[in-house]
């Protein structure tokens, strides 16, 4: 399903967050939407939930998300969000199945294909261990990944997903980045995810975003965006691009 923006402005508290934004994600494609400390990256993705008020365009598979009712909405886009509020005392196993809720009918109950679902997505994130564990009781990444296992039981075509590698180490960045990407290749899905890691980004999203105050500053392939002077520019950091595997950049700091 392709993601559409168009014109995108919204104020928050009175001040503008996003001015003019506009962006084409197209179906089955990732986008990796970066910029610095409150450029507005997280609510750019909350707006195309319909999350925070905007004005401007916003469709998906060229349906006007504000006209969705939320039921509907929630079987074409899941979103994982950067550090959400997970419910006291909760299981693991009932959290992720929090993410069947748009096809369980109202006062009814979930089916065995949904429990089925919910127990797939945490081995393929490898949390069966943790499935009884309440949420209060896990670590910063194993918190990180339940988000997305929540987000994954959803099975939409567009997956929205804030800040997903923060939390995680190296080995758990790469598992989830590529369990995203081989569901992109298998199931067509279409990916938007804020990341801070601009190399992590540019080895595996098609096309970068670069907000900087509000605005999209570049846009373009990794290495169209990824570059020394842009970096500098908008981020304030001095770094060398090196070109990496698949002509994708490679960026490490650089000492002054
Ligand atoms: N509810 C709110 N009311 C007022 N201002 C807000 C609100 N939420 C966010 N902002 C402001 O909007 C701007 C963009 O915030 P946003 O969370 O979208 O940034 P971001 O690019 O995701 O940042 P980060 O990389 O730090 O996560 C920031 O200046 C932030 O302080």
């Amino acid at each position: 399903m392709t993601v559409r923006v168009r014109d995108l402005d919204v104020s928050l508290g009175g001040r503008p967050v996003l001015q003019g934004v506009s962006l084409d994600v197209p179906a089955g494609s990732w986008t990796a939407v970066i910029g610095p400390n409150g450029a507005g990256k997280s609510t750019l993705l909350r707006a195309v939930l319909g999350l925070v008020a905007s004005h401007g365009e916003i469709s998906v598979a060229g349906r006007d998300v504000q006209s969705l009712k939320p039921r509907q909405r929630a079987r074409m886009v899941a979103y994982a969000a950067q550090s959400p509020n997970l419910p006291v005392g909760m299981t693991v196993f009932d959290y992720t199945l929090l993410g069947r809720s748009p096809y369980i009918p109202h006062l009814g109950r979930e089916s065995a294909r949904d429990r089925a679902i919910t127990a797939e997505v945490l081995d393929r994130l490898d949390l069966a261990s943790f499935a009884s564990r309440p949420l209060d009781e896990l670590s910063g990444g194993e918190r990180q990944r339940v988000v997305l296992a929540r987000a994954l039981a959803q099975q939409t075509s567009v997956l929205l997903l804030d800040e997903p590698t923060t939390a995680l180490d190296i080995g758990h960045q790469q598992q989830v980045m590529e369990l995203v990407d081989q569901l992109r290749l298998s199931d067509g899905l279409t990916v938007v995810t804020t990341i801070h890691d601009l190399t992590l980004a540019g080895q595996y999203a098609d096309a970068l975003v670069l907000i900087a105050g509000g605005r999209v500053a570049a846009a373009g392939t990794p290495a169209r965006v990824l570059t020394r002077g842009t970096v500098e520019r908008h981020f304030d950091a001095r770094v060398h691009v090196a070109t990496g595997p698949g002509g994708r950049p490679v960026l490490s700091l650089e000492r002054p």
